[in-house]
């Protein structure tokens, strides 16, 4: 059998960077010939005219958004390539920064005809490292498509702090756990990165990301401060709303003020409140940090108490929401002993400008601290699940169990990916779903490997839980 053709989904955010990429691209000399083809919105050829054409060829989808027609339109396009198939190596689909890339890469795995031919190598997304944020916030397809990728460009670096750069890594962790992250200047990525995402390992994706398979805390953060009476929390809502500017917060470049209001604009959780928990440790130091999270975790079940502006915060297994509806709110610190304290707030502190002061006033900063994977709707809940579990699976109850889930949540998985070890088969099992499309093959053989069982999913309100023991109920049990 002939070997199936490579495809590439390029997507970004309009202007993050796209095009830019593309001419890197086919400009450089990677000995590979690639056929393009454009998703055009709107003003037909404009990127066109942009892409510096060298041998590739172009072809161009007739009409704007993609849905069944533009995918017809695509259909149409790949079997006119498939002709030419001795003219080029792979093929590379660019989408309109509007696009929702689903439908584009479910495209490839339609029909026995379309897997046959084609193999979706990555879905390549393109995010302005600048104004993620504020897409983000505003629009489903920009969360679409970082819930989508596998390979993640970090874009435009040089128009942002390393930690403005972090923040952004940070949500786009949230939202994908998966992906490969580069970040990049003028989309200047190893090609191999973006165009041989074939060879992608789900298990080493997971070595570089532990916490893609850690639990989901309820708290983003936590800090550990010696706390002393008289110690003061401040917080306040500055920087978002109609009246960001001239309300005298005290860290005004300009800068700044712009990257708040990425963090303000338009967020499902309320700018207005912060849940947190204060808890006494024994000591300092990494263990007592993590010992005070497991903790949380149950003191974060419990109802939190609202607290105005002035009213004590005490430490307490019972959580505060604060009023932070004013600017700059002080809440005094109670502790019974000065010593050793772990603040757990339900966001990221910089996102509600939370510190600390010692009783002179003078800044109060944690001698240790952590970000953690949360939970919450953060991102109208799109998250990802990665699991992992030793066993030999049963390929029937493993299909009859994924098509269950395809069928019932398919709307909501954006994207799953697994590596299998099924019963009685030398070879890794692996596959990949867009949506309830999905297709699946064997793989290298295990060898020598330890085996197991990866799987990811990604998508809107994943319940992790009932995932993992649906995935369990798939394995053999020991004879
Ligand atoms: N400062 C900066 N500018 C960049 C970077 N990458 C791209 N640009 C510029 O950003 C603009 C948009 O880049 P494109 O590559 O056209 O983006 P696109 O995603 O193809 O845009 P659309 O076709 O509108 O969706 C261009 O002016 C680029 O020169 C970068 O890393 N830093």
């Amino acid at each position: 059998m002939a070997s199936k053709i490579p495809v590439t989904v390029l997507t970004g955010f309009l202007g993050a960077g796209k095009t830019t990429l593309l001419n890197r691209i086919l400009s450089e000399e990677h000995g590979q010939r690639i056929a393009v083809i454009e998703n055009e919105f709107g003003e037909i050829g404009i990127d066109q005219a942009l892409v510096i054409n060298a041998d590739e060829e172009i072809f161009e989808m007739n009409n704007g958004c993609i849905c069944c027609t533009v995918r017809g339109d695509l259909i149409r396009i790949l079997g006119q390539l498939l002709k030419r198939r001795d003219k080029f190596d792979r093929i590379l689909v660019e989408t309109t920064g509007m696009a929702d890339p689903g439908p584009v890469a479910q495209t490839f795995f339609m029909d026995e005809d379309m897997k046959a031919q084609f193999a979706l190598d990555g879905l390549v997304t393109v995010v302005d490292a600048k104004h993620l944020l504020l897409h983000l916030d505003d629009s489903e397809e920009a969360q679409k498509q970082v819930a989508f990728a596998d390979v993640i460009l970090l874009n435009k670096c040089d128009l942002v702090t390393e930690d403005e750069l972090d923040t952004v890594e940070r949500r786009v962790r949230g939202i994908n756990a998966m992906a490969k992250l580069i970040r990049t200047t003028n989309a200047a990525a190893p090609i191999e990165a973006v165009l041989d995402v074939g060879g992608f390992d789900l298990s080493r994706a997971l070595e570089l990301n532990p916490e893609f398979l850690a639990p989901e805390y309820p708290f983003e953060w936590a800090g550990l401060y010696k706390i002393e009476s008289g110690a003061e929390l401040v917080a306040g809502a500055c920087g978002h709303g109609h009246h960001h500017h001239g309300h005298g917060h005290d860290h005004g470049h300009g800068d700044h003020d712009d990257h708040d209001e990425h963090h303000h604009h338009g967020h499902d959780h309320d700018a207005h409140a912060l849940t947190l928990a204060l808890l006494p440790v024994p000591a300092s130091g990494e263990d007592a940090l993590n010992s005070a999270a497991d903790k949380a975790v149950r003191a974060f079940a419990n109802k939190p108490e609202p607290r105005a502006p002035g009213s004590p915060l005490e430490p307490s297994m019972t959580p505060w929401t604060l009023d932070l509806s004013g600017d700059h709110a002080h809440f005094p610190i109670r502790v019974p002993a000065a010593g050793h304290y772990v603040l757990l707030t339900e966001h990221a502190p910089e996102e509600h400008h939370l510190s600390l002061k010692k009783p002179d006033g003078s800044p109060l900063r944690p001698t240790l601290s952590k970000h953690y994977e949360h939970s919450h709707e953060h991102e109208a809940g799109v998250s990802s699940v990665g699991i992992r579990l030793d066993g030999v699976v049963d390929p029937s109850l493993f299909s009859g169990w994924m098509s269950a889930v395809l069928s019932t949540q398919g709307n909501d998985i954006f994207r799953s990916k697994g590596i299998l070890n099924v019963a009685g088969r030398d070879r890794r099992y692996v596959f990949q779903g867009v949506h309830m499309v999905m297709d699946g093959r064997e793989d290298a053989p295990w060898g020598s490997a330890e085996r197991g069982n990866t799987l990811v999913f990604i998508g809107r309100n994943l319940d992790r839980e009932r995932l993992t023991d649906g995935f369990k109920a798939c394995l053999r049990q020991p004879a």
